[in-house]
């Protein structure tokens, strides 16, 4: 018996450059903190099939090309990917698409005698900004998001109702701590004009609606809260069409101080780190457009 093997799908490029751009035109700098993989998708057959790399755009030359392009600035994430893509896919026939990818850093100026320093920065280590842009011919896929952003609630959340077996011993509650780290990726409508987008305001009023949507109403559960996140950014935002969450249950138990002759008035919490409820959902439009091919290589979604 014979077989004959074909290639597959493919994709190849830089992974994790990590690029820092100080703006230094005034004393006062800036600073852009960045870790960007590039992957670039199209006709490398021959390169696997033959050996021959007459298509390949070296991996160390798209590393450089993200070096190059940091020395005009990054912006944001979003139109730093969208510079890189349109740059591959224009400058070589081949390449008919990719992905690209960034996590972000942010950094705060040190307050230093009152005000806030030129020069000197102390990483903000509140969530991870990410990125990743997908392009395929002639259609560009563009999601932003964010990851380990840690919230909690000391009240106005509980959790009752659900079904008990012989194996249930987790008492109802109606008021227990709600903690969480927001990991959550939204994906604009396809064909969003991009150059029209002020992608760093985006962030900061998406960021902005998650967390109020995190206090505002009772939580009947961290399923509910998720659900009520979403729906604030797809109400605010027109030009999102959905939004994924990944979202772990923190639980906080209650201690028991009465070994101590103490009462635990839901003040003493033993906080465990493993094992956690997971949670993970989409909020989308009714009408949006399926986007598979934009959310495949994003581990960790659902
Ligand atoms: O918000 C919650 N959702 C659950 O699905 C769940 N399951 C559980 O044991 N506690 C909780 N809390």
């Amino acid at each position: 018996m014979s077989s004959k093997f074909i290639l597959g799908e493919n994709q190849y490029g830089k992974a994790e450059v990590r690029v820092v751009k100080i703006t230094r035109d005034s004393d006062r700098h800036e600073i852009e903190d960045l870790n960007v993989t590039s992957q670039l998708r199209g006709d490398f057959a021959a390169a696997h099939l033959e050996g021959d790399n007459a298509h390949v755009v070296a991996t160390d030359t798209q590393k450089n090309t993200i070096y190059a392009f940091a020395r005009d600035g990054v912006g944001s994430p979003e139109a730093f990917l969208l510079r890189l893509g349109e740059h591959f896919t224009s400058s070589f026939d081949w390449v008919t698409g990719g992905r690209w990818e960034a996590e972000s850093y942010s950094w705060d100026r040190i307050q230093a005698h009152g005000a806030g320093h030129d020069h000197s920065f102390v990483r903000n280590g509140q969530e991870v900004r990410t990125a990743v842009l997908v392009r395929d011919g002639a259609t560009t896929h563009l999601i932003s998001g964010l990851k380990d952003l840690t919230v909690l609630k000391s009240t106005q959340s509980g959790f009752v109702g659900y079904p008990k077996d012989k194996y249930t011993t987790l008492p109802e509650t109606t008021d227990r701590i709600l903690a969480t780290d927001v990991s959550a990726r939204w994906r604009f409508k396809t064909g969003t004009d991009f150059s029209a987008l002020d992608f760093n305001k985006n962030y900061d009023d998406v960021k902005g609606l998650l967390l109020e949507g995190f206090t505002e109403k009772y939580s009947h559960a961290l399923q509910q809260t998720l659900f009520d996140m979403g729906t604030k950014v797809l109400e605010a935002h027109s030009e999102i069409d959905e939004i994924k969450f990944s979202m772990p249950n923190k639980h906080h138990f209650l201690v028991d101080l009465s070994p101590f002759g103490l009462d635990n008035p839901n003040e003493v919490f033993f906080a465990a780190d493993r094992p956690y409820g997971l949670i993970e959902a989409t909020v989308q439009r009714e009408d949006a457009n399926p986007a598979d091919i934009a959310w495949s290589g994003i581990a960790g979604f659902c």
